[in-house]
């Protein structure tokens, strides 16, 4: 005997998440409950506003029709479906089925989009390996590099994880490894995206040394894994990606080829995070996943990111929009 819920949801952001062209007051989503029998799963489907190219209500809608067939008895087709539908209904498929390991890898990458102190504390106090993301192309891309540089010698054995999100010209992106000295690139692990093309970047990655990663070129349409010189890596974000098989299928064909797959976070509630760390600790275990994002929101969903002392606020508060 099967059924399925959809619960909404609308949590407050920290006051200055700005996403792209528009600052995020609240995240909004929906969490689907599948039951078959006593088992049930979870997951969520949540469009990240100036990234995904659903809107919420278009995922819920679909989301239903989905779960209503599902709730029918027949298979779950996601082939054709929204990749945060694609990403909730697998992720509740495979939490309903017993397929995804409880342990998770909540060892993130400490963000970095503001005040680059908050940085330097949150690195002495990390244990281990010292990884830490880095916004880059917000400000001057000068000062992106002596912010870079000074890590790099502040930290040692500081490995660097930088975003650019496109934002740089081949000009300004010169401009930003003039000020990274020489003997400390290697110790930039990857630079996302630094411009707008595929070739400008790949041109950045030869002139300077620097390993990029794709992040955004994984959504373009036709891309393929490959490995090429300068690149290190592949970020799957799998609200943007689709299903967890799809994702399954990215981290396969990266590590292929010899590339790293890093897991990382679309801004999803603690829910959904916590289901990121345990992917990320199942299927990239050696990789720190991109996961440090419940410091942009005031408040949890139902499971409460390990160390988070944010309140949390359970499912059964959020109002039921739909159930079959
Ligand atoms: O990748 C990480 O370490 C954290 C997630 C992260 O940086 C992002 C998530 C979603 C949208 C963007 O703001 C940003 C990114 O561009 O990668
Ligand atoms: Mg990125």
């Amino acid at each position: 005997m099967r059924s399925a819920k959809l619960y909404q949801y609308q949590l407050p952001m920290d006051s200055g998440v700005i996403l792209r062209n528009q600052r995020l007051v609240t995240r909004d989503g929906w969490i689907v409950e599948m039951k078959d029998g006593d088992k049930t799963g979870y997951g969520e489907i949540a469009p990240l506003p100036e990234f995904s190219l659903e809107s919420s209500e278009e995922a819920g809608q679909q989301a239903q029709a989905l779960l209503a067939d599902w709730v029918s008895g027949k298979a779950l087709c996601l082939s054709d479906a929204l990749p945060s539908v694609a990403f909730g209904l697998s992720m509740a498929e495979m939490e309903l089925m017993g397929m995804l390991p409880d342990e998770g890898n909540y060892q993130v990458a400490p963000l970095c989009s503001g005040d680059p102190d908050e940085l330097v504390v949150a690195l002495n106090q990390m244990p281990g390996e010292k990884i830490a993301k880095i916004k880059v192309g917000l400000y001057e891309a000068v000062r992106d590099g002596m912010v870079a540089n000074m890590f790099i010698e502040a930290i040692p054995g500081l490995r660097l994880r930088l975003d650019a999100n496109r934002q740089w010209t081949p000009l300004k992106a010169r401009q930003f490894a003039k000020y990274v000295a020489p003997a400390h690139r290697a110790q930039i692990a990857f630079l996302e995206e630094p411009c707008q093309t595929q070739e400008e970047s790949l041109a950045f990655a030869h002139e300077t040394g620097i390993d990029i990663a794709w992040d955004e070129t994984v959504r373009d349409p036709g891309f393929e894994v490959k490995a090429e010189p300068g690149v290190a890596a592949i970020i799957i974000k799998p609200t943007l990606v689709g299903s967890v098989q799809k994702c399954l299928s990215l981290i396969e064909q990266a590590h292929a080829v010899g590339l790293t797959a890093v897991i990382s976070s679309s801004l999803e509630s603690s829910l959904g995070l916590n289901q990121l760390a345990r992917l990320a600790a199942w299927q990239t275990p050696d990789v720190i996943p991109g996961l440090d994002t419940m410091q942009l929101f005031q408040m949890q969903l139902e499971v409460a990111w390990p160390g988070c002392e944010l309140p949390v606020t359970p499912l059964n508060a959020c109002p039921v929009a739909w159930h079959q």
